[in-house]
């Protein structure tokens, strides 16, 4: 399996459907009062944790990511349907960060967990909605705002309980084949193991009869001195037992046991330093290769590290229910070790975005403008009618646009209020409440 941890991709909330602008129209009635139903809302964008060791390459597929919009508004009160929202399924233990800000957007550590990574916009509502004593034919309904985007770059980090660090060919993946059903590669040669790899070990009752209680264990690629500094296969795959609530260091008895050792920890220190905080011990492995007072004496020396040891063969089986409980014992309690080692998350993926005001023409005439707002493509339409609008964003084509309105911005004070309000161009900008005149015609414009 081709272990792909970090994984790019580009999301996109649907927008909001805009809300209609509508006049019920029924025989025998001249002229009935507004009827333009909401816009529906878009879908979001959801990070959703799924059971299973998978790589994030292939769990994911594809890279861009994009949620249906909401639909328009419709006359006759009909709100247009929702956007559906979209999945992305990812490994538990895949933490999510916004590759602009650089913030982590979610993380998550349990099956089934959700996090929206982007939100889907607002619809806006219809011109029903505007109605009043003083104003009983609103001409304009409010835009649906847009969906967020985002780069965002997911990280896959095995949770699992337990982990093995260990000098290649000390026997780890040795220990995780004896420990669990996992079917790891083992072989006489260095880097056998290239990628991390999981199994799950439970616990025994003293019939070696499975009891209900389990853990996870991974077995990761094997460490050598300068590993820190990129040497061997490096030191990117701990990032899959940063997270882990014991570590077991796995060391050959018939090697340097107590070199190795200090070099492991001093590699892991280098790589975090965190990690030698974690509870730990000791596997000395191959222990049926020596005769018992070498494994001793090892294991005297190796007291000055103040972790228990336990001598092991996974070739012969030795220690290997002592070991098992030991782990079992030594488990920190998943939820207080999840509380002090939670990740800060950015608390609030967007901030709702102020809705926009819409004016659609109708009937057409002389004089309509079209202000583009930029991105999304929207179309702001300006025609008559008395109305309050809050300008939340105007666009780049700003100028250009107001040269084509002319003498419609610049009556109305827009233009020179926006230009007062010193926004340039791309600026997003709230610049308070306009109030534009309605007309009729040509000649009928008030200046
Ligand atoms: N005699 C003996 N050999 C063992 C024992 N445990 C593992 N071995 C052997 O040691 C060699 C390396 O074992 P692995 O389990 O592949 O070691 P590893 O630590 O996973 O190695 P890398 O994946 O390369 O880091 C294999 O030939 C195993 O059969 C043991 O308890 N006794
Ligand atoms: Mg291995």
């Amino acid at each position: 399996m081709a272990f792909r941890d970090v994984l790019k991709i580009e999301v996109a909330a649907g927008n909001g459907g805009d809300g209609s602008m509508s006049f019920h129209r029924a025989k025998f009635m001249e002229k009935g009062g507004p009827d333009g139903g909401h816009g529906g809302r878009g879908g979001s964008v959801i990070l959703r944790a799924i059971e299973g060791v998978e790589s994030l390459e292939r769990l994911v597929g594809k890279r861009k990511f994009k949620a249906p919009n909401g639909a328009y508004g419709e006359g006759r009160l009909r709100q247009g349907s929702d956007g559906e929202d979209i999945y992305i399924d990812v490994p538990v233990g895949t933490t999510a960060f916004d590759e602009d800000s650089g913030r982590v957007i979610a993380d998550l550590v349990r099956v089934g967990e959700e996090k929206v990574i982007a939100r889907g916009g607002s619809g806006g509502r219809g011109n029903s909605t505007f109605a009043s004593s003083t104003r009983q034919a609103p001409r304009f309904a409010e835009l649906g705002t847009p969906g967020q985007k985002r780069r965002v770059r997911l990280e896959l980090r095995l949770i699992a309980d337990v982990g093995l660090v260990g000098y290649p060919n000390a026997g780890k993946s040795s220990l995780l084949a004896a420990l669990s059903r996992a079917n790891p590669a083992i072989a006489d040669y260095p880097f056998t193991t290239l990628s991390p790899i999981l199994g799950v070990v439970d616990r025994l009752d003293g019939h070696g009869q499975p009891l209900d209680e389990r853990f996870t264990l991974a077995d990761i690629p094997g460490i050598i001195e300068g590993a820190s500094e990129g040497k061997g296969l490096g030191l990117e795959f701990l990032r899959h037992i940063s997270r882990t609530r014991v570590l077991v260091y796995v060391l050959d008895v018939t090697r340097d046991p107590v070199g190795e050792l200090r070099q492991l920890q001093a590699e892991l220190q280098a790589y975090d330093p965190t990690l030698l905080e974690q509870v730990a011990l000791v596997a000395l492995n191959k222990v049926e290769l020596t005769d018992e007072d070498l494994a001793a004496m090892v294991e005297d020396e190796l007291a000055q590290f103040g972790l228990p040891v336990i001598r092991v063969s996974a070739k012969a089986g030795h220690g290997l229910p002592e070991l098992r409980e030991a782990l079992f014992q030594m488990l920190p309690d998943r939820e207080l070790w999840a509380q002090s080692h939670a990740l800060d998350i950015e608390l609030d993926t967007v901030a709702e975005e102020p809705l926009r005001v819409v004016f659609r023409e109708d009937p057409p005439a002389r004089g309509v403008g079209i202000v583009s707002t930029g991105q999304p493509e929207r179309v702001w339409e300006i025609h008559g009618g008395s109305f309050e609008a809050r300008i939340v964003r105007f666009s780049r084509y700003m100028d250009e646009a107001s040269e084509y309105l002319g003498g419609v911005f610049k009556r109305q004070g827009l233009y020179n209020a926006l230009k007062r309000a010193g926004a340039r161009e791309g600026d997003t900008v709230e610049i308070g409440t306009f109030r534009f005149e309605y007309f009729d015609d040509e000649e009928g414009r008030q200046g």
